[in-house]
């Protein structure tokens, strides 16, 4: 029997690209899909490439419209999901793509999202130590940031393998669909074409706790984290260049090896041969992600770059993996590693 999916935010980027795979998935039938400022609306007006859904109005997002589903994708702006998955009730899979049950700190969360903490849910992000087993039957998801998916992917194999210091510097191009379909003065055409700038520079990012205890938990002690991240010209893709203090006695070899052992049997990730570096252009569409680590032995550091699609991986992809490892599904269901070029 078909999976009965709703999708909550169907007219935002999220909403539309968690759709344009459950389309693609053999075992999901698409229920309700609502919005806010939309609702009323056809689907094929705000997602034309969504073709199938074209005729399929949007409905206000109520619980009532949401329920009788079998998993609901909610794909709101961040502290809006509480109250929606609260009227859902126990027997329903709810994903969260948004940030409200992401961190387990009740004091980052108020300190980065500014409103009381909603709690924590099993954490999607698949390939890190521990979090199949926490989605495995699991009725609650929360997806990860783009920008820690990208960041913790490249940089955890170095904590598993305690290879390096607890100290890591990130910096990381966005294409600008991170951003959301709203519009907003930073993101016009003109301001983006053709220039790369920086923004929340100096810890100021709420995607700085989420990286803090994806990379603590792993390393088992705390671990600093300077995050810069950037805006690029292109409308999909993370590059996440990141960099951690090598441990005395760390070598190429041990750093190649601590990364092929992480990632070796990850359907997702392709640690790159050795000379070939990620681009986003690679991953553009697919829930791929592809690595690649060097020993910087001049400067006694760990670099790990990581390439995902923010939409893809960084958001929906990530969403339907942990939607089928919580339902007993094969992983890769409806996901696919081929991308889109040039
Ligand atoms: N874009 C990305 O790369 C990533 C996004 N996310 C997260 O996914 C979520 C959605 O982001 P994104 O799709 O980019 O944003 P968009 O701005 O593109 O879409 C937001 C969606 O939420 C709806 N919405 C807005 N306000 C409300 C409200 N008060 N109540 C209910 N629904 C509302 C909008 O409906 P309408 O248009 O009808 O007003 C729209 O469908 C966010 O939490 C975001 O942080 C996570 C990782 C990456
Ligand atoms: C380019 C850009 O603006 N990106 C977003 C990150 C988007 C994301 O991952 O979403 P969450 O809001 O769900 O955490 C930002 O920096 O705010």
């Amino acid at each position: 029997m078909a999976v009965r999916a709703a999708v909550a935010g169907a007219s935002g980027y999220a909403g539309g690209e968690v759709l344009r795979l459950l389309l693609a998935h053999p075992e999901v039938e698409i229920g309700a899909l609502t919005g806010n400022s939309n609702a009323g609306q056809r689907l094929g007006a705000l997602q034309p490439h969504l073709l199938p859904l074209a005729d399929r109005v949007l409905q206000e997002t109520t619980a009532e419209v949401l329920a009788g589903h079998d998993v609901v994708f909610l794909a709101l702006p961040h502290g809006q999901s509480a109250a929606v998955a609260e009227e859902l009730g126990p027997d329903v899979l709810v994903v969260d793509m948004g940030a409200d049950f992401r961190l387990k700190d009740a004091a980052d969360w108020e300190k980065f999202y500014g409103s009381p903490h909603a709690g924590t849910w099993p954490y999607g992000l698949p390939e890190l130590p521990g979090a199949r087993a926490a989605l495995e039957g699991s009725k609650r998801i929360a997806v990860p940031g783009c920008y820690p998916t990208a960041a913790t992917l490249a940089l955890f194999p170095a904590y598993a393998a305690g290879i390096a210091e607890n100290e890591a510097v990130i910096v990381a191009a966005s294409g600008t669909s991170g951003a959301g379909k709203a519009p907003k003065t930073h993101l016009l055409g003109s301001e983006v074409m053709g220039s790369m700038s920086p923004y929340g520079v100096g810890g100021g990012h709420r995607h700085t706790p989420e990286m803090i205890q994806n990379l603590g938990g792993v390393a088992g002690e705390q671990v600093s984290v300077s995050f810069t991240p950037t805006l690029a010209p292109m409308s999909r893709g993370i590059l996440a260049t990141c960099s951690a203090k090598a441990r005395a006695g760390v070598t190429a070899e041990s750093v190649r090896a601590a990364y092929e052992k992480a990632f070796a049997d990850e359907p997702f990730v392709h640690l790159l041969p050795e000379g070939q570096w990620p681009a986003t252009a690679s991953v553009h569409g697919s829930n791929a992600v592809q690595v690649q680590v060097a020993y910087d032995e001049a400067a006694g550091r760990i670099i790990a770059i990581s390439a995902i699609d923010n939409l893809t991986k960084g958001t929906a992809g990530g969403a339907v993996q942990s939607m089928n490892i919580a339902l007993g599904l094969p992983e890769s269901t409806g996901l696919t590693t081929i991308g889109v070029a040039p």
